[in-house]
């Protein structure tokens, strides 16, 4: 058996005081451990330049006969688009956005009942990048990876099980879209399923596998000055994120600074995420984003972070390696590539880089 995701980090164990989370709702001003500068993070007030140019990630009909080219086009420009008709049923986007809601919205305590231990992936607390930072992010998360029914439980006593249907009815929906949709991606690079060994020698989705993120933005008394969820690159293939009707998600680009991400209703967006980035060698941009936060409405979102069993090991596809575009990263599986991160945060990508021969 493949070591699963969540034993991950079981030698990587943080020490992040979830329990020191302030009462958010009761804050009138922003305590100093919250404000953040650009010392904090360098591209923290790095402005849009040339300032609103109006260009943003491209929201694409998934129906469209020509969508694989627009969704490869998307993941080398920006590696963020926006989906619509992805069939996912709104209903379905309304449960998980109504347990999202409701689970933030427990008493701390209850919440803190389910809290993610120091070398555990699932549960309740602040995201794991956090013990990066010198600052707080103004946030809190709740992870899921395999069953949710023991941490549900304790959540809600008497409901638990309506709340369980709901996340496997979701996983199971975003599981084919993200396998869907990384087809399309390398269909316009020209590799097919065939091309990928083990994708064609395991049958349908039996390689992949998935967390699901829950995050809550409260309302912020200083948003100028606070940080939702600091910049990062997801360690996923690709993730697919839900988000409410509060804007609140920047994506960046070298040439444009941060460019907000509009909620459009009912459509999905997508992220390239690392190892899509060393599977198309390169190609494929893994996008750096984060989450700003703001003063009068509070913001949630629900990530579904998607990626290879643990035993698979993720390289640059032959298809696209040749003697003159050499394999720019050495082979790694989601979980060598989680530990590599948790260590090394943003130079995990090129930690694992070849370097070229002289
Ligand atoms: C399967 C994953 C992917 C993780 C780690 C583990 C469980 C939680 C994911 C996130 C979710 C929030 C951002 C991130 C950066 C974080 O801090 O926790 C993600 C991270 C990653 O993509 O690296
Ligand atoms: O809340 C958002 O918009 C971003 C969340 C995110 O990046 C994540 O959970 O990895
Ligand atoms: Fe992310």
């Amino acid at each position: 058996m493949p070591a699963m995701l969540t034993d991950v980090f079981r030698g990587h164990p943080i020490h992040l005081p979830h329990s020191h989370q302030p009462d958010f709702t009761s804050l009138r001003e922003l305590p100093d451990s919250y404000k953040w500068t650009p010392k904090d993070d360098l591209l923290f007030a790095a402005a849009p330049s040339p300032p609103a140019t109006g260009e943003n990630i491209p929201l694409i009909d998934l129906d469209h006969p020509d969508a694989a080219n627009q969704i490869g086009h998307a993941c080398r420009t920006w590696g963020a688009f926006q989906i619509a008709n992805h069939g996912v049923p709104l209903g379905l986007l309304q449960d998980i956005e109504f347990l999202t809601g409701s689970l933030f919205g427990l008493p701390v305590q209850r919440k803190l009942k389910a809290a993610r231990s120091e070398t555990g992936v699932s549960g309740y607390g602040v995201a794991r990048i956090a013990s990066f930072f010198n600052k707080k992010m103004w946030s809190e998360g709740f992870t899921i990876t395999g069953s949710p029914l023991n941490d549900f439980r304790k959540l809600w006593p008497q409901l638990h099980l309506n709340y369980c249907d709901i996340v496997e009815e979701y996983e199971e929906q975003m599981k084919k879209l993200a396998s869907k949709l990384m087809w399309l991606a390398l269909k316009s690079l020209g590799v097919s399923e065939e091309d990928v060994e083990w994708a064609s020698l395991n049958s349908d989705l039996n390689w992949a596998q998935a967390a699901l993120q829950l995050n809550h933005y409260p309302v912020c008394p200083e948003p100028d000055r606070a940080m939702g969820l600091a910049a990062h690159t997801d360690s996923t293939l690709l993730t697919i994120l839900y988000q409410n009707n509060t804007a609140g998600l920047q994506v960046f680009r070298d040439d444009l600074g941060w460019v907000t991400v509009p909620p459009v209703p009912g459509s999905l967006v997508v992220n390239v995420g690392d190892l899509f980035h060393i599977l198309s060698n390169g190609l494929f941009k893994s996008v750096l984003h984060r989450a700003r936060v703001n003063q009068t409405r509070a913001r949630l979102s629900v990530a579904f972070l998607w990626g290879p069993q643990s035993d698979i090991k993720i390289s640059p596809v032959p298809k696209l390696v040749s003697p003159v575009e050499l394999p720019l990263y050495r082979s790694v599986t989601w979980t060598e590539y989680l530990r590599t991160k948790a260590t090394h945060f943003n130079k995990a990508l090129s930690m694992i880089r070849n370097h070229r021969e002289e």
